[in-house]
């Protein structure tokens, strides 16, 4: 049984001495600061090292703190773009001793959707109540879902209403599922007869197929060939 003290919370924070000197010195430090607010003329003017964000469209910022100096850049706005990219870096000498920062923050845009609208009556609702009615989606006949198959037995079964492929470790008939399937039928075709994991996980990895295809299973993959 799992005990409740598997997380332990504790503060963490600098010697009281420390804390006020490095406070005292970080307002003096912000007191000093001063920022050129400059948009950019949309040419390079030689600064080429950095290829994150779009140079037509982005602003850049600079500033000083104490003898440090530091460029800010922002990508154009999230209205037009979810893409957001955002540099900072900061150089000079701090204290006598020499301060390199240097910071990216990088949230690219997600790959675009593919899902393909459904048939009529080709729901993920209507494939669950398929799910619950239907008495043998794997196309069993009888036959137990508990044995081992081969990947060369996978491959065998590419034909309408028997198709199969491997998926972590199981082995599915996706024959039924074929016209359910969000991601198109001629995206799922591409698992018939074979290992299919690598596919799977490449498009949605958080998809739960042990549930989504609990009724389509027609065995184990056999790992020993
Ligand atoms: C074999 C079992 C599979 C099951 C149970 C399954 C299930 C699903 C589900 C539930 C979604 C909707 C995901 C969502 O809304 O987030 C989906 C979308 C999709 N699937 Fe599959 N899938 C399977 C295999 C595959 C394979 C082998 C491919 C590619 C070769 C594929 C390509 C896609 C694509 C492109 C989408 C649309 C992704 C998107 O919404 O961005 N799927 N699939």
């Amino acid at each position: 049984m799992d005990s409740d003290d598997d997380f332990t919370f504790c503060q963490v924070s600098l010697p009281a001495e420390q804390e006020g000197h490095e406070t005292k010195k970080l307002v003096s430090d912000i007191g000093g600061i001063s920022i050129k607010d400059e948009f950019s003329d949309g040419n390079n003017n030689g600064q080429n090292d950095c290829l994150l964000w779009n140079e037509n469209t982005s602003s850049k910022k600079q500033g000083e703190i104490g003898s440090l100096s530091f460029n800010v850049i922002d990508t154009p706005s999230l209205e037009q773009s979810t893409e957001f990219s955002r540099l900072v870096v900061a150089s000079g000498d701090a204290g006598g001793s020499t301060k390199k920062v240097q910071e990216e923050i990088v949230a690219r845009k997600p790959a675009p959707r593919a899902k393909v609208p459904f048939e009529k009556g080709h729901s993920q609702m209507d494939w669950f109540k398929l799910t619950q009615t239907h008495p043998d989606l794997a196309g069993l006949n009888g036959r137990s879902n508990k044995r081992l198959i081969s990947m060369d037995e996978v491959r065998q079964h590419q034909e309408e209403g028997s198709m199969w492929t491997a998926l972590k470790g199981r082995v599915y008939n996706i024959s039924p599922y074929m016209r359910f399937h969000p991601g198109g039928v001629d995206m799922l075709m591409k698992a018939v007869g074979k290992d299919s994991t690598s596919m799977f996980n490449k498009h949605h990895a958080w998809v739960n197929a042990e549930f989504l295809l609990e009724k389509c299973l027609v065995g184990t993959l056999d790992n020993s060939e």
